[in-house]
């Protein structure tokens, strides 16, 4: 047996209802994720494992590519020294020929090459993306309720989008163009020694000074980097806020106020943006000043040693070429150093959310519990020595024993802040109790999986949420097999089946099309009309606070006791009508049952509940 949530008012609602300020300092909420500092690197291993194959076809294929690009400066070295004196000396343009040949073949051959290795990237990253989104979509549903109090859902939007596209960027265009660079590097350097010794010195010399320049640059753009995807993340978290919660936004006219507050996020992202750009500029005008330095020099350098008759004229310019090739990606390297920090910082952020464990996990060994006969409502309930508090909060629950009854519908009322909440989501599970245990039929709800559990304890909060589907979908969420026969029974039965069929294309109605029109009190029927379809053991109501005992009502109010006849019910009460059918009222305080009884019993004595009831009564009258 298990809980599904049904409806969700947090989502629907924009943010987590109620949730006070962090008592301290969180990191999460502060969007620096814990996790191991192996963790990027181990998920980006993860990522390209599956394609592995791929990848090394895809760095064979470049090293023949650059083996072919990087052979040609050699073809000229031959060509001036061998095909020209045989020329000269002996009316011999074989070697001639055989350069120009060679020179065509690595010229194709290496643009082929190149085209083949673009796509084969291409393909592995489209691959890996299109795996990291859906293991971060997955992830963030699998998480539990404690963490995405903390995390907000703009934060993991940012995650799913712009942190996989700066990925995107960086294994779509800088990653294949570093590794050429590197590849490129590593042949040059190589064919430079081979050319002569002198020359592939004075190369590794003047890289040095470069090396510190890009070891600076690194530091100082790494730091920028941060600071920029923190800015982004703040535009896009208020963007998101304010959307969530569009209807207050609009309600108390926060439209100016809220103006103002995105102006100046949006004007600290540029500042840093701007700040990156300065940084890049800085760093092409010094590489290219130390490059542009090192190829004089050295070509310099190198004629003097041609007329010296220390080197051949084609290893010269043989060797001015490579050196050129070798500066040349230098431009660029801002730029693709810049995808991958930015890249790097994306990844981090990914592998930290990736490395977050649910807070309530499947049971390592799960258990049954035992099958009630036939015909038996419900479940027993019991919370045994159970305390509570948020993470980020004090106790709410302080040692809390209760005894729910098969069958039962148990209303809860009291102050608010009183617990009513917290208790509901224990008993479904979006939270473990700190201390204690919560028993289905004797069964600790820890040791049931999750699955069985979301099929006995159904919870559906105030605010019924509409997914994106046809009216008939929304209900089939109760029972994704049930076929329409049984989803218009169970619609029947709540009360339903007329205003549903009354829509223009009536079960098929697409809910988000016509989202507006469906009213608050229908989307409640439908939330009922989901839970009679999953047929669980327990339910938990919790009824919409702006209910009212209202003739308007009762469709809502017939729907809710056919819900709740023959399970055992938890209903955090808000009419008074409800506190009637119940078959016990527990009044909450403090996180503490201070009055319990039958509703007549409390009623007719002279305590919170009679006080309750009476002003109840009063503001119908
Ligand atoms: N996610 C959370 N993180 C930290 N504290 C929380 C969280 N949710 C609720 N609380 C705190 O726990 C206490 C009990 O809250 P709870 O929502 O259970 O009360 P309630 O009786 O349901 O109130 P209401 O009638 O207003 O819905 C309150 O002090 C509340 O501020």
């Amino acid at each position: 047996m298990s809980t599904t949530t049904v409806t969700t008012t947090e989502e629907s609602a924009g943010g987590p209802r109620r949730t006070p300020p962090p008592a301290a300092p969180d990191p999460i909420a502060q969007d620096r994720l814990p996790a191991p500092r192996s963790a990027p690197r181990e998920l980006l291993f993860s990522l390209l494992r599956p394609h592995r194959v791929r990848v090394a076809l895809a760095a064979i294929v470049l090293l023949a590519q650059q083996a072919a690009v990087q052979g040609t400066p050699l073809l000229v070295a031959y060509a001036i020294d061998r095909g020209v004196p045989a020329v000269r000396d002996n009316d011999n343009y074989g070697p001639l020929i055989a350069v120009a040949v060679a020179y065509l073949l690595c010229a194709v051959g290496g643009g082929a090459l190149q085209h083949i290795f673009i796509r084969m990237a291409a393909r592995i990253s489209q691959r890996v993306l299109l795996d990291l989104r859906g293991r971060i979509y997955r992830h963030a549903q699998a998480l539990s309720l404690d963490f995405h109090d903390r995390y907000t859902s703009g934060r993991l939007i940012s995650r799913a989008t712009t942190d996989v596209q700066s990925l995107r960027e960086l294994l779509d265009e800088g990653l294949q163009e570093m590794l050429m660079v590197l590849v490129s590097v590593v042949y040059i350097g190589a064919l430079l020694f081979y050319l002569d010794l002198g020359l592939g010195g004075a190369a590794l010399l003047s890289f040095i000074p470069l090396l510190f320049l890009v070891q600076n640059y690194r530091r100082r753009s790494a730091e920028r980097f941060s600071r920029r995807s923190t800015a982004i993340a703040k535009v896009i978290v208020k963007f998101s806020e304010t959307l969530n919660g569009i209807r207050p936004v609009k309600a108390f006219r926060r439209e100016s106020v809220n103006d103002a507050g995105f102006a100046v996020l949006n004007r600290q992202h540029e500042r840093v943006n701007g700040d990156t750009i300065l940084e890049m500029a800085r760093f092409v005008l010094l590489s290219r000043m130390i490059a542009a330095t090192g190829v004089a020099a050295i070509v310099m350098w190198g004629a003097y040693r041609v007329a010296s008759g220390g080197m051949e004229l084609g290893a010269l310019a043989a060797g001015a070429l490579y050196i050129r090739r070798l500066y040349d990606p230098i431009d660029r390297f801002a730029m693709i150093l810049n995808n991958y920090q930015s890249a790097s910082a994306s990844l981090e952020k990914i592998a930290g959310l990736l490395h977050q464990r649910p807070d309530v996990p499947e049971p390592a060994s799960p258990r049954t519990p035992a099958q009630r006969p036939a015909g038996q409502p419900g479940r027993e309930v019991v919370f045994e020595g159970v305390r509570f508090a948020y993470r980020t909060g004090g106790e709410v629950l302080p040692t809390f024993e209760l005894t729910l009854p098969a069958g039962q519908t148990t209303a809860l009322v009291g102050t608010t802040g009183a617990g009513k909440s917290t208790l509901a989501k224990l008993l479904a599970r979006f939270y473990d109790p700190t201390e204690g245990r919560v028993l289905l039929d004797g069964t600790d709800l820890r040791d049931l999986t999750l699955a069985e559990l979301r099929r006995g304890v159904v919870m559906v909060t105030q605010e019924a949420f509409l997914f994106s589907g046809t009216v008939a979908e929304n209900i089939a969420i109760g029972k994704p097999d049930a076929d329409r026969e049984e989803i218009e029974r169970a619609a029947k039965a709540i009360g339903a089946h007329d205003f549903i069929t009354a829509l223009p294309d009536g079960y098929d109605t697409d809910v988000r099309k016509r989202g507006g029109r469906i009213s608050a009190g229908q989307r409640q029927l439908v939330a009922f009309a989901r839970v009679l379809l999953a047929d669980p053991s327990v339910v938990i109501l919790d009824e919409a606070t702006s209910s009212l005992d209202i003739p308007g009502e009762k469709a809502v109010q017939d729907a809710m006791e056919t819900v709740l006849r023959g399970r055992t019910a938890v209903v955090i009460a808000h009419r008074l009508s409800t506190v009637e059918i119940a078959d016990r009222v527990l009044v909450m305080e403090g996180g503490r049952v201070v009055e319990d009884g039958k509703p007549a019993d409390l009623i007719a004595g002279t305590g919170r509940f009679a006080d309750l009831h009476r002003a109840w009564r009063d503001s119908l009258a």
